[in-house]
């Protein structure tokens, strides 16, 4: 499809997958299955995932009545802009001013430069109506800092932008279809007025005199709708990797290379330790990932059943969660996604294999909701934070619970003997706490050698990253083996699982060896003793690799690939696929007698001479 073929097809797809939601009808969480299965980005993702939760966060109680009817029926669709041409990490850096009147009682939004144009926002390029917009608040010449407005952008009669914005699409992304589907867009304001109540004043208020009442609740909650989207990308992560490990493990058990004996047949390609090295890791990311989401979904409606009551204490916790395993699980998807291409080999590469438009649609993941890099770096402030209180009293809780032990695995050596001993979850368990809580209080010994801790920060971002990955990586690790830990169904399942597990945990300790080594969390043996129980993992994993991707229960069209079908029937289907390909409408073609033909019997005639 050419760009407009795909905008208009999602908007089609859009509509009718909300038409369904509403005849059937189905729950919320229902249509949150449904937006998934229409597995293409677009407007609604905006709208529900995050203009609706604006509304519902920051919103008055006033607001949320006026609002929300008409966002819950679609009456009007909203997007979040909040992003810039010149700012997206750095939100308190934002330009967009919002500057109160009082004569008029309206806010006058304006874009004084160009970098404060909004760029990048989903939906707000062709289709929404109506924004969350972030602006820099303004009464009496003060700057406030950072607030959310609730905008109108288009003309609900015609569309068109309202006078004194100018908006429009950024222009195509990467890949030919992947995040071509929405429309994400710029704006601009010039000095466009919209009524003091659109400014979204649960957290904080302005008067009809102007005053500025700032509000005693903290002023991140404003950043709430990020760590709502952040805990759901988690989740999706899963999803998104076991699409690709499906394609690559039912693929590698068709494709055979080398090993023929007397004629007889070849070699499975995963039967090779390379591949089942590179592929089972991921497969064993798939399920760790989905257990860590389960878990983080928990942490997160506990967190805010909390602020309900006013209780701001776990609020740190959850951001430092959701940032960085938004963070961990993004990354490690992205290149879990290009490693199955690469499983794949050179068919891999096809368009029809599936993996291709998987990996351009699913790569963003890494930039939005925030960087990667920036997110553990939040995550790394909060490590920092809860060293430096180490010892004063005040025992670190919840993810971060295992530094009150800080005197015991700050010293500790490692009992592992054997191989086996690697399936212990103790031992596991205290080998990855005490890497993480080396690695952190290493970095903050570092930031106490420089006089200034903002100046040491910059300097250590790197160690810092590290420490945060090391941390987030605990916490896969543990929700993993307090699953196995819980009641599992299923004759087998149990088995398998722990299996993945180990897998998961050793597999890491390989790939950051030099970290483990470092903080002397394990000795060498040590470390070739956990290869060696993970390539005994592999063997046993082998036999069940197919059925533990069937489970995911992926259908055909789903997956929408032809190396990951259920049948296994590639090649006849390769075929098939390639003679689809327009090129292949014609024998002869097209541009052959303007191009190849004249340069051939160019050729012909100087060999004649
Ligand atoms: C089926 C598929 C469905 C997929 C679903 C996805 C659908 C949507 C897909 C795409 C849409 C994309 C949307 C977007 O990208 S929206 C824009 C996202 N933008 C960002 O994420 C920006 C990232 N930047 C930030 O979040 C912040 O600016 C910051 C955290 C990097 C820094 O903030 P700043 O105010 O400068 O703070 P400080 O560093 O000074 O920290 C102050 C203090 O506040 C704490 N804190 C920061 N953020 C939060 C938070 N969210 N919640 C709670 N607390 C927070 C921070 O830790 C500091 O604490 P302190 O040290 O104790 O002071
Ligand atoms: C597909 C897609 C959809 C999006 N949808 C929306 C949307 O709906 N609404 C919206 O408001 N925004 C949206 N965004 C914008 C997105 O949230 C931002 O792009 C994102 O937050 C990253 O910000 P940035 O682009 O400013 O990156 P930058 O911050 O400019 O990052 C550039 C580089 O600088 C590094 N860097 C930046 N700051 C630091 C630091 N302090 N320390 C170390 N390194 C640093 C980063 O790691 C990165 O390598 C979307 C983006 C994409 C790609």
């Amino acid at each position: 499809m050419t760009r407009k073929e795909l905008f208009k097809n999602t908007l089609r797809k859009s509509v009718h997958a909300w038409k369904l939601i509403n005849e059937l009808p189905l729950s919320d969480d229902e249509s949150l299955m449904l937006r998934h299965f229409m597995d293409q980005p677009g407007f609604l993702d905006l709208h529900w995932r995050m203009f609706v939760p604006a509304i519902k966060g920051q919103g008055t109680e006033e607001q949320k009545q006026k609002w929300l009817p008409l966002a819950n029926k679609m009456q009007i669709i909203g997007c979040y802009a909040q992003t810039e041409l010149g700012h997206g990490s750095n939100v308190q850096g934002l330009e967009t001013t919002a500057t109160f009147d009082p004569q008029t009682d309206q806010f006058i939004l304006h874009s004084p430069t160009q970098t404060s144009s909004k760029w990048w926002p989903g939906g707000l390029g062709k289709v929404s109506t109506h924004a969350v917009i972030y602006a820099r608040l303004i009464t009496d010449g003060k700057d406030h800092g950072v607030h959310g407005f609730i905008v109108q952008l288009r003309n609900m009669d015609d569309h068109s932008p309202l006078p004194g914005i100018t908006i429009g699409d950024i222009g195509v992304k990467f890949g030919n279809g992947a995040y071509n589907s929405m429309d994400n867009g710029f704006l601009m304001f010039d000095k466009f007025c919209i009524p003091r109540d659109q400014m979204l004043m649960r957290l904080s208020k302005v008067t009809r005199e102007g005053k500025y009442v700032p509000s005693d609740v903290p002023r991140q909650l404003m950043y709430g709708t990020m760590v709502s989207v952040r805990q759901t990308i988690v989740s999706n992560a899963s999803i998104a990797m076991a699409r690709a490990v499906c394609i690559a493990t039912r693929y590698s058990a068709v494709r055979r290379q080398f090993g023929s004996q007397n004629g007889g047949i070849e070699t499975q390609v995963i039967d090779y330790k390379t591949q089942q090295n590179r592929l089972f890791p991921l497969l064993a990311s798939a399920y760790a990932f989905r257990f860590v989401g389960e878990w983080l979904k928990w942490l997160y409606t506990d967190v805010t059943q909390r602020l309900e009551a006013s209780d701001f204490a776990t609020l740190p916790e959850a951001h430092a969660c959701t940032a960085g395993l938004k963070s961990m699980t993004t990354s490690a998807t992205s290149d879990g996604i290009e490693e199955c291409r690469k499983l794949c080999g050179g068919h891999g590469y096809l368009w029809c294999s599936g993996l291709p438009e998987l990996f351009a649609v699913y790569v963003p993941a890494c930039t939005y909701e925030g960087d990667n890099v920036v997110l553990q770096l939040q995550v790394a402030r909060f490590l920092m934070k809860t060293v430096s209180q180490l010892g004063s009293g005040k025992a670190p809780a919840g993810t971060t619970a295992y530094m009150g032990r800080a005197k015991h695995l700050l010293q500790c050596r490692s009992s592992i003997r054997k191989a086996e001993d690697w399936l212990n979850p103790a031992m596991v368990l205290e080998t990855f706490e005490a890497r993480a809580l080396r690695m952190a209080v290493s970095c903050a010994n570092n930031l106490s050698k420089f006089e200034n801790q903002e100046q040491g920060f910059s300097e250590l971002l790197a160690d810092l990253v590290e420490a945060a990955i090391a941390h987030c990586q605990l916490i896969v690790v543990s929700k993993f083996i307090v699953k196995l830990e819980g009641e599992i169904k299923g004759k087998g399942v149990k088995n398998q699982l722990k299996n993945l597990c180990y897998i998961y945990a050793l597999h890491l300790i390989h790939k950051h060896l030099g970290d483990f080594l470092s903080t002397n969390s394990i000795t060498s043996e040590q470390a070739s003793l956990a290869n060696h129980q993970l390539r005994s993992l592999y063997t046993q994993v082998r036999p069940n690799a197919v059925a533990l991707v069937d489970a995911f229960d992926y259908t055909d069209h789903y997956l929408g690939s032809v190396l990951g079908r259920y049948d296994g029937n590639v090649y006849p289907k390769l075929f098939e696929e390639a003679l689809k390909d327009p090129l292949n409408d014609t024998v002869v073609p097209d541009g052959y007698h303007e191009y190849i033909r004249p340069l051939i019997k160019q050729h012909l005639r100087s060999a004649r001479l």
